[in-house]
């Protein structure tokens, strides 16, 4: 069946299961080349991944790591950066070298460079060979929002007034209007892709994603077309997704 869908009990299932999918990336090739997301969903995957790491050794000595997004017009060291985030809710807990990380840089002056740089920086590490993702409740895939082009690649994209609230709902007051995010077409050129999502209020969006007609209102609908896509949920966000189970 495609995709490969898998329900979990509960969040915490959940994220066992996609660290368990992360581990056996990273053990089958030690110099994996992760895919990162941020936002409430990957927080108990990144849990599971530092106690993997300090339990029972999981080495990211050699890994490498792209994240999708980064705002614009912020420093990495502002609390509200993405930079942020990855450092306090994972990097500081793994020995993975700080030069093996990557973010795009939302302070950057040339933004069609640092755009083009991260490219490139992607295609230099020989591609993404699992990107792991969240889901906005508009159907957002990074920061790509509805309408934006499949065949768009990183670049600087403007949130809806529906994302900003939501990520100010976790991030607090003051979220840019602006980020840098890989493209859908940056997306969509991972080897394998770890879709996650939970909770009641994804169960929609959700169904579809996978359930409805591949169109840019809902960017997460190109995902179907992907061969190496795995999407885990727990319960209350598979809610709607009948005939798939
Ligand atoms: N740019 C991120 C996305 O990468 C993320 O998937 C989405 C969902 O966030 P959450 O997991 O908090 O629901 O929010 C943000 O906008």
């Amino acid at each position: 069946m495609h995709p490969e869908l898998i329900i979990a009990e509960d969040y915490q299932d959940l994220s066992r299961k996609a660290a368990l999918r992360v581990a056996e990336q990273i053990k089958k090739k030690p110099t994996t080349v992760l895919g990162l997301a941020t936002g409430k969903t990957p927080l108990g995957l990144y849990r599971e991944l530092i106690r993997l790491h300090q339990e029972e050794g999981l080495d990211f000595s050699r890994v490498k790591t792209f994240n999708l997004d980064e705002y614009y017009g912020i420093s990495s060291e502002d609390k509200r950066s993405f930079h942020y985030y990855m450092w306090e809710n994972l990097f500081k807990h793994l020995n993975i070298p700080r030069g093996n990380i990557h973010l795009p840089d939302g302070g950057a002056q040339d933004i069609e460079e640092e755009c083009r740089r991260y490219e490139e920086a992607i295609r230099e590490a020989g591609g993404i060979d699992l990107q792991v993702l969240g889901i906005g409740s508009n159907g957002h895939i990074g920061f790509n929002e509805p309408g934006t082009e499949w065949g768009s690649l990183t670049h600087l994209a403007q949130l809806t007034p529906e994302t900003i609230k939501d990520n100010e709902e976790e991030g607090g007051e003051g979220i840019p209007g602006f980020a840098l995010t890989m493209g859908i077409k940056t997306i969509m050129r991972a080897n394998r892709i770890l879709l996650l999502a939970y909770g009641e209020s994804k169960a929609n969006i959700i169904a579809r994603a996978l359930k409805g007609p591949v169109d840019k209102s809902v960017p997460a609908s190109i995902l179907q077309l992907h061969p190496g896509l795995v999407v885990i949920v727990d319960k209350e966000a598979a809610k709607f997704l009948g005939s798939l189970t």
